[in-house]
C-alpha cells in the first residue's frame, strides 16, 4: 500500500482505545503525521496523563501499520496526552477542564485525606490540578498541605478583587480554613459557607486546570446545592469505609447526585480504610470494618469501583504533618497513584459520552 496520510489514518482507524471503545482516528487522537521516504512520525494524543494503557495502544498501532505497510518503515510514534473536557462552552471557569466533587455520606471516612492524595497524585502524573476545601465541618486541607496560617494574596483585575490560590506540592488550593484563624471557634452557617464556595469558584484566579477537585462536607447540605447551582460539575466521587453504618449514608450521598434535578454523573466509589495493614508486612490484611462494602455499593448502583486504600498508620501521620502519603515511596504511594489513574480514566470515559452537565436551577 502506498504511504499517504489517508492510508495511515485508515490503518490506524482499526485501533481502538480500550477504555473509550472507539477508534483512535474518530476520537481525534492521531495528530501531526509527517511522512519522509522510509520514516513516518505521528502523535497519539491520549486522554489521561500517564495512561496505563499507553504501551498497549502503541503496540496495537504498530501491529496494524506493519500489517498494512510491511516492516520496511521506521514508525516514530510519540505518545502524549491532553485531558479532555465537556466544559468548553461554559461561562463559569472556562479554563477548567473538569470539576470533580468528592463526597461522602458520613464524616470521618477519610474524604479529605483521599482528596488531598488524589490531587497530589494527579499533579505528580503531570496534570494541572486545583483543590477547593469546602468542608465547613472541619476544613483540614491547610493542615494536610502544611500551609496552615497562610493567607491567599489578592490582586486587582479592573475593579474586581481576584484571589490568588495558595500553591503547595504542585496543587493550587483554596480553603475555608484560610478565611478563619486556625484556633478560632467560628461556626460557619450554611449561607456564609455557600457564599464562600461561590467566591472560591468565581473570584479565584485558577488559570488553566485539568482537574479542579471540590472536597465537600459529609452528607448532603446547602453546600452541595450551591456547588451544583454555581458550576456544571463533571462528576462525583463517593468515598466510603466498608462498614454497614457508613454504607447506609453513602447510599444517600450517591442517590442525591442521581436525583433527576441534580443529575451529576457518578465517576465511582472509593473504599477507604478497606483493611488494616502493617506497612512492613503489606501482605497481611485485616478486614476490621468488613470486606468489600464499597465494591458492593458500586455494584448495587452500577457505577465504577475506583479502588481501595488500606488503613496505614503513615497515612494518618502524613495528614497530621502536612506531607501527603502519596509523596513517600511504599504501599500507600502505589495505592494512591493507581487510584488517580483510575479516576482520570473514568473522567475521560465520562467525557467521551459527550453529555454536558448543566447548572442546576432549583425552584424554592
Ligand atoms: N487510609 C487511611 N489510613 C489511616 N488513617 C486514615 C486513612 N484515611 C483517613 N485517615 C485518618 O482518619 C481521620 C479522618 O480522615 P479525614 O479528615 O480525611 O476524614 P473526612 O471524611 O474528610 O472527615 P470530615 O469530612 O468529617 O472532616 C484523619 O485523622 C486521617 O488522617
Amino acid at each position: 500500500m502506498q504511504i499517504t496520510k489517508e492510508a495511515i489514518l485508515k490503518s490506524l482507524s482499526k485501533v481502538q482505545d480500550p477504555d473509550l471503545k472507539r477508534d483512535l482516528v474518530s476520537l481525534g487522537m492521531i495528530q501531526n503525521i509527517q511522512i519522509a521516504s522510509d520514516q513516518v512520525s505521528f502523535k497519539v494524543v491520549l486522554t489521561t496523563p500517564a495512561c496505563p494503557l499507553k504501551e498497549v495502544i502503541k503496540n496495537n498501532c504498530l501491529e496494524e501499520l506493519e500489517s498494512d505497510f510491511g516492516t520496511g518503515i521506521k514508525w516514530d510514534i510519540h505518545m502524549t496526552s491532553q485531558v479532555t473536557t465537556v466544559r468548553d462552552a461554559t461561562p463559569v471557569l472556562p479554563q477548567v477542564k473538569n470539576i470533580i466533587a468528592i463526597a461522602s455520606g458520613k464524616g470521618g471516612v477519610g474524604k479529605s485525606t483521599t482528596s488531598v492524595n488524589l490531587a497530589v497524585s494527579l499533579a505528580e502524573l503531570g496534570a494541572k490540578v486545583g483543590l477547593i476545601d469546602a468542608d465547613i465541618s472541619g476544613p483540614s486541607i491547610p493542615t494536610m498541605f502544611n500551609v496552615e496560617g497562610e493567607q491567599p494574596a489578592v490582586k486587582k483585575e479592573g475593579d474586581k478583587n481576584v484571589i490568588i490560590p495558595v500553591t503547595q506540592y504542585g496543587v493550587k488550593l483554596m480553603s475555608i480554613g484560610f478565611l478563619t484563624p486556625t484556633d478560632s471557634a467560628v461556626v460557619w452557617r450554611g449561607p456564609m459557607a455557600s457564599s464562600a464556595l461561590r467566591q472560591f469558584i468565581s473570584d479565584v484566579d485558577w488559570g488553566e486546570l485539568d482537574y479542579l477537585l471540590i472536597d465537600l462536607p459529609p452528607g448532603t447540605s446547602d453546600i452541595h446545592l450551591t456547588m451544583v447551582q454555581t458550576v456544571p460539575v463533571t462528576g462525583a466521587v463517593i468515598v466510603t469505609t466498608p462498614q454497614k453504618v457508613a454504607l447506609a449514608d453513602a447510599n444517600k450521598g450517591l442517590s442525591m447526585f442521581r436525583q433527576p434535578q441534580i443529575n451529576v454523573p457518578i465517576l465511582g466509589v472509593i473504599e477507604n480504610m478497606a483493611y488494616f495493614t502493617p506497612e512492613e508486612l503489606p501482605e497481611n490484611k485485616y478486614y476490621l470494618f468488613g470486606k468489600e462494602g464499597g465494591r458492593k455499593l458500586a455494584e448495587k448502583y452500577e457505577v465504577p469501583f475506583l479502588g481501595e486504600v488500606p488503613i496505614v498508620q503513615s497515612i494518618r501521620e502524613s495528614g497530621d504533618t502536612g506531607y501527603p502519603a502519596v509523596l513517600k515511596k511504599g504501599v500507600t504511594q502505589d495505592a494512591y497513584m493507581e487510584l488517580a489513574e483510575t479516576v482520570a480514566r473514568q473522567v475521560a470515559i465520562r467525557n467521551a459520552s459527550d453529555k454536558k452537565t448543566e447548572i442546576v436551577e432549583i425552584k424554592a
